[in-house]
């Protein structure tokens, strides 16, 4: 897919070529189709008026033979222009939608790929809003303004014609109706941009709150914050009907000078047209069709001022729509690499903060795995153990430093190939609103059910599995919650070793394992090692210890590294990590797991 080159400093004017050039010229095709209607059917619509002011002539001429014909084609044009401009609809419809999904599909592809850090800056609410509301609203106004300036300027040379054609004393009525309009779209543009600011600002804020809100309704209830989330809620009403009252008064205003001009137009009309009357200069009948073409031409004229208006509501939208695309994403190189079958992992001085102004979480972090097995690392709260993981899977960059899968620099490979070759499990592992197998075969698409059995099997979960009333294919529910967090520990393992790469970084997720599971688990661990390097990062003595090598992690560095007993004789820190824990049971020698 494209990618854009579009940024937030560029002029209006650039956004809004690069935005025509971008969503709405793919959908020409069907845009020159409607635009072709309307020409046609605004050519004729043109008509009737001058020929309704015929028929009223032709009523006072007493003409029957002419007026009956005169009614006929009358009939005719009003069948033919309602066809018209329900095929047009249509059209504008079923274009409206493509341009806008593929708007869609485009910005949702961008938020997907966006780099960690970037994504990170953003509420979930906000890009919700920005995917659903924004690109609707612009691809809206950019099919309307095509449509729309073709319809204008058709009405505008017709009218205008026959506004002057009938009577070019009455027509100086423009010389008061033009400035005024322009006057009242020109204070209104600044409001509407500042409201349409806030109301978007808002949306981001409501959307994020009712997302926070719902993920987390456990909490809520055993904090018993119902009552306070439910004031929030109605704050959050208030809030929104404070900014439709402003937008109802703002529209109000605009509405009342626009009528008022529009009143002043036409009594002055009618005051002139009754004295062209009185003079023989005018007849009824086109006093009847002027009035119609004028106001036609008035509506012309305010809708080029209100395309304005929208124009400014449009850019806001634009604007954060450019925003997004703008961001940094990850490379979308669909290829398949080859994965390494006999890995080596080497960082060296990594350095890394996630702000400018944050500290550094790791700092000169240097790690050397030079062959298969199981490798561990612990470390206090927050002292950069899941961030190291994320930065081996390539979610964020290293400030400096290196790192080497192979021997080979980290930084020429893509992302793709990193992810092939290294599979990262999270504390909380990500589960998707559908059935366990569907869940498993997110490691690959291809995995045979007897392959995911025998994998559910050895992690201990498939005699749970077959309890359930539609075994693998039951559905678990919108992240997992049907299953209890154990049991989603030993799926995210299965799924995990299912990828088959050299490299595995398992981020606590024995964490929530009774003692028996967790010892299963190790004894699985062990016997991938063989063949993989395992990374391990926990808490939990009973996991780790019986690992080729220990990491300790310390202020974003490596304090110390070696075998469990090196490290509980010779490191004070690895010590006191495990202090009043398993630690004094498991010294006092209990099987070895794996053994
Ligand atoms: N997305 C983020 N943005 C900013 N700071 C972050 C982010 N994620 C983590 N941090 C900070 O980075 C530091 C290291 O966090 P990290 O999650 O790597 O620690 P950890 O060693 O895994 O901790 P724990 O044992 O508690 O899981 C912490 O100070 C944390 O506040």
């Amino acid at each position: 897919m494209e990618r854009s080159k579009m940024n937030i400093n560029k002029t209006d004017r650039e956004k809004l070529k690069w935005f025509f050039k971008k969503y709405i010229y793919i959908g020409k095709t069907h845009l020159i189709l409607i635009i072709g209607l309307i020409f046609i059917g605004s050519l004729v619509a043109n008509i009737s008026p001058y020929l309704y002011g015929k028929i009223l002539d032709s009523i006072t001429l007493g003409d029957m033979d002419f007026l009956i014909k005169l009614i006929i084609i009358y009939f005719f044009i009003i069948i033919f222009t309602n066809l018209l401009s329900m095929l047009e609809g249509y059209v504008g419809k079923v274009v409206n939608f493509r341009l806008s999904k593929n708007a869609q599909i485009e910005l949702f592809d961008k938020i997907i790929r966006m780099r960690t850090l970037a994504y990170n800056k953003y509420e979930v609410g906000e890009l919700i809003s920005r995917l659903n509301g924004d690109t609707d609203s612009i691809v809206s106004f950019g099919i309307n303004l095509i449509t729309n300036t073709l319809h204008i300027v058709i009405n505008m040379i017709v009218s205008l014609y026959f506004v002057i054609v009938i009577s070019i004393r009455l027509s100086s009525v423009a010389i008061f109706y033009i400035p005024m309009t322009f006057l009242v779209t020109y204070f209104a543009r600044k409001y509407f941009k500042e409201l349409t600011e806030q109301r978007k600002k808002f949306s981001d804020k409501y959307f994020s709150f009712q997302n926070e809100m719902f993920s987390n309704n456990t909490g809520i209830k055993s904090f018993q914050l119902e009552n306070k989330i439910n004031d929030k809620y109605k704050s959050f009403i208030e809030n929104e009907f404070n900014l439709l009252k402003r937008s109802i008064h703002l529209g109000n205003i605009i509405q009342l000078a626009n009528s008022l001009i529009i009143t002043i137009s036409s009594l002055y009309i009618i005051y002139l047209s009754a004295l062209l009357i009185n003079d023989g200069i005018l007849t009824i009948g086109l006093m009847v069709s002027f009035n119609t073409y004028i106001n036609k031409l008035f509506s012309s004229i305010s809708q080029v001022f209100s395309i304005n208006i929208s124009l400014q509501e449009v850019m806001v939208s634009l604007n954060r729509i450019i925003e997004v695309m703008s961001e940094e994403s990850e490379d979308s190189n669909e290829l398949i690499f080859e994965k390494y079958n006999d890995p080596t992992l080497k960082c060296v001085d990594m350095i890394f903060s996630y702000g400018d102004e944050k500290e550094n979480v790791l700092r000169d972090m240097t790690i050397n795995i030079d062959k298969f097995g199981l490798y561990s690392i612990v470390g206090s709260n927050g002292c950069g153990k899941s961030t190291f993981a994320k930065l081996l899977i390539k979610l964020y960059d290293i400030r400096s430093g290196n790192i080497f899968i192979n021997g080979l620099d980290y930084f020429e490979f893509s992302y793709n190939f990193i992810r092939s070759n290294i599979t990262y499990v999270q504390k909380e592992e990500f589960f998707f609103n559908d059935t366990i197998i569907n869940n498993i075969r997110l490691a690959s698409e291809f995995l045979k059910e007897e392959d995911i059995e025998m994998m559910c099997k050895k992690v201990g979960v498939d005699e749970f599995i077959k309890t359930l009333p539609e075994g693998y294919r039951t559905i678990i529910g919108e992240g997992g919650y049907t299953l209890s967090s154990g049991q989603k520990q030993k799926l995210s393992i299965a799924r995990a070793l299912l990828r088959d790469t050299p490299i595995y970084i398992f981020d606590e997720v024995t964490a929530n394992l009774d003692g028996k599971a967790e010892k299963d688990i190790m004894r699985i661990m062990k016997e991938y090692s063989k063949s993989s390097i395992i990374l391990f990062i926990s808490h939990k003595i009973s996991s780790i210890m019986d690992s080729h090598k220990i990491f300790v992690f310390d202020d974003g560095r490596v304090m110390d590294s070696g075998s469990h007993d090196y490290l509980i004789k010779n490191n004070q820190m690895y010590n006191e990590l495990f202090k009043n824990r398993e630690i004094s049971i498991q010294l006092k020698g209990v099987e070895k797991i794996g053994g």
